[in-house]
Formats: C-alpha cells, structure tokens, sequence
C-alpha cells in the first residue's frame, strides 16, 4: 500500500457567520500532484490555511505521511506553504534567501551551501545566488522563493495560487518546472488556483471547491468531460459549456427536440435518460458543434472572435444562443448575419435535471 502525502478528513470552519469550509476531505498520495480549484471565496486559501496549521479547523483531522497532525504547531508539521505574494527578504542576497529556512534550523555551513548549490540549479537560478531581489525578474524572485521552501525538503508542498502575479510566458515556464520537479524528485503537491486551464495542464488530479464543499475529485479531463453537475461543468471549459433546453420523447428509438430541431439519440444517450419523456438542460461543449449542410438546424451568426487557430463563433438559433469553437479556416468565411447548418455532436452531451443542476447518468 502507498502512503498518502496528506490525508484531509472531514475538516469544517466558520468565521462568525460564514461557513469557509463544510466538510472538506480528500487526499494527496506521494508523488501526486492534487489541484485544488475554485472561485474566489471557495474556501482554497482556509484549506490550505488548515493543513498548515495557520487556522484551527472547527472539526475535521489532518494526517501528513500517518501523522495526525492536527493539533500540532504549524513549524512541527514539515510543511512548505508559498503563498502568492512571494515576500523574499529584500536585504538578503538570492543564497541568503534560499539558505534561511536550514540556517534557522542550525544545520552545518557545508551542507547549506550544497543543499543551496543543488536547489539553485534544480530551479535555473545560479545566476542570481549572489543577487538581491530588487536586481531580479519577477520569475526569477518566484523561482528564488519556491527554492527556500524546496530547501527544507518537506513532506508536502502547499502553493496558494503561486503562479497568479506572473505574465502568460513566465506561468507557463513555470508551470512546467513545478511539474518537472514533482516528476523527478517525487514530491507531492496541493496548489490552489481558479484557473481551469492551469489545473489542466498540471494536475493529476483535481479537487473541485463549490461554497466550501467539495463538489467533484477527479483527473481534469474527467471534470471536463464528466462533470457531476452543471456548477462544475460551466466552471471548467472556456468558452462555457453551452445549456440547452432540450425535450426527450423515448418514442421511435429516442428522440430529442433541441432548439428547432429534433434528433434522433444515440444509443447511450437513451439508456442514461430512460423510457419516460421528460425536459431537462443539455450540456453541450463548444467543440461539439459544427458547421453542416444548411438542411437541418439552421443558426445565424451572431460573432466571430479569431484566435489563432481556432475561431470562437456565436449563433443564435430560436431564441438558443450557441457558441461554437471551429478551425479558424471555417470561422474566417463566416459573416455576421450569415445563415448556416449545425450539427451537434450528441454522443458527448452531458444532461442535466433542470431544476437541480444535477447530472443525469
Ligand atoms: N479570517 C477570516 N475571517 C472571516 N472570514 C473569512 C476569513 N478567512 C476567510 N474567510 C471567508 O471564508 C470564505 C473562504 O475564503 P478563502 O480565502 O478560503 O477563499 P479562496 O477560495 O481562497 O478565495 P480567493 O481565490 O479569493 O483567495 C470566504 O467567504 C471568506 O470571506
């Protein structure tokens, strides 16, 4: 059996009123990766906060490699929390800054120089040991701070939206860093970020955060593909996942009315939603959609944004708005106004229950 890096029990928290966190378990095995992804105030920061040790869970147990910890002081934890304002000590040279967590912990000055040497060159910043943070690029300060939390080689890793004061290029750059030093040294991660598209490109898996509850933990394609419900699935993907009514008649094999067109169900479809008609809101992803002979559902173009490879275009059909991620040598011929046919792709459609949100499976 492998050990979990972190294991979160059943952690609560109020702050007068205010219900942060409801409940909130998960785990991290060694070696993983675990994001932890939400909307502002979903509660990331105070569960990140509480395995630290920085807030006092109401309820709830948090154990670090089998060791409940609790109830212990943040420093006895063997943690490394970096938060999004990276706050280097602006007096002390990059080596000073690194070397700080083992100084304070009185190791040897040959073993700090090594260690320092190591991290530094793990990270690509050599170059800066002798610097102070002034003289520094902002990925360079970044990478400075995650190489004094690295230096302590802690059991588990919490990075509170690390990436989030950093430009599109140095994200990436960094983002990939992050994933590479996991792969190679094996260190178990738990990040925070709204971001879908971060979560995706690093992740192995990821914890969903709705109001202070976990919704969904799965891989991030899996989220994307099969979301639980209708709050994550508008929460992952960009553009949004577009929600249709839709009206199911099981008659004559299965058919679904969508808009001003009725298509016939593919076999999986039918068996999720059963033998009784009823309405409910279709998910369908913008990649899903295509242009087709204008004989079936018709939609007029409403925009057209060109990004690169791949247009973004708005139709509008009965009164559905759809919008519609094509190559960009299909959106380019597009024109606002301009009447075309779509086809959908229904073997990928997600239902939803109407009301609930809830996903029918
Ligand atoms: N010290 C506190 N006192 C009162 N309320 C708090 C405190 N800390 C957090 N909260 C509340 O708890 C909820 C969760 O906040 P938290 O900071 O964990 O969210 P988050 O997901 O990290 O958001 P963001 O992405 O904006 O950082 C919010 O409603 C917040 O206002």
């Amino acid at each position: 059996m492998t050990l979990s890096a972190l294991t979160v029990e059943g952690i609560s928290k109020r702050f007068g009123k205010t219900y942060a966190l409801s409940d909130v378990g998960f785990d991290v095995a060694e070696g993983e990766l675990v994001v932890i992804l939400g909307a502002a105030g979903a509660g990331k920061t105070t569960t990140l906060r509480t395995i630290a040790g920085l807030e006092v869970p109401d309820s709830g147990r948090i154990v670090v490699k089998g060791r409940d910890v609790t109830n212990l002081e943040p420093k006895d934890r063997n943690l490394a929390m970096i938060f999004d304002n990276l706050a280097l000590y602006p007096n002390k040279s990059g080596f000073d800054n690194i070397a700080h967590p083992l100084r304070v912990r009185k190791q040897p000055p040959a073993s700090i120089e090594a260690r320092v040497t190591s991290v530094a060159a793990t990270l690509r910043v050599s170059h800066v040991l002798n610097r102070l943070p002034a003289t520094m690029s902002g990925g360079e300060r970044q990478r400075v701070a995650l190489g004094r939390a690295l230096v302590r080689e802690p059991d588990l890793f919490l990075l509170d939206e690390p990436l989030s004061s950093l430009d599109a290029m140095l994200r990436i750059e960094l983002r990939s860093e992050l994933k590479r030093m996991q792969r190679e040294h094996g260190y178990a991660f738990l990040l925070a970020t709204p971001d879908y598209v971060e979560a995706l490109a690093i992740a192995d898996r990821v914890v969903m955060l709705i109001s202070g509850a976990v919704r969904q933990i799965a891989p991030p394609q899996v989220l994307y593909d099969d979301p639980v419900d209708r709050d994550v699935a508008r929460f992952v993907g960009a553009p949004e996942i577009n929600l249709l009514r839709a009206d199911y008649d099981p008659a004559e094999g299965g058919r679904i009315r969508l808009a001003d067109a009725i298509l016939p169900l593919p076999p999986l479809q039918r068996q999720r939603l059963g033998d009784v008609g009823r309405s409910f809101q279709a998910g369908l992803r913008p990649e899903h959609i295509r242009l087709s002979a204008p004989d079936g559902a018709t939609a007029s173009v409403t925009d057209v944004e060109a990004l690169g490879l791949q247009s973004v275009v708005t139709f509008e059909t009965s009164g559905a708005v759809l919008r519609a991620v094509l190559p960009a040598t299909e959106g380019r011929r597009l024109r606002i106004g301009d009447r075309v046919g779509l086809s959908v792709n229904l073997e990928r459609m997600v239902g939803f229950e109407s009301q609930s949100g809830r996903r029918i499976a």
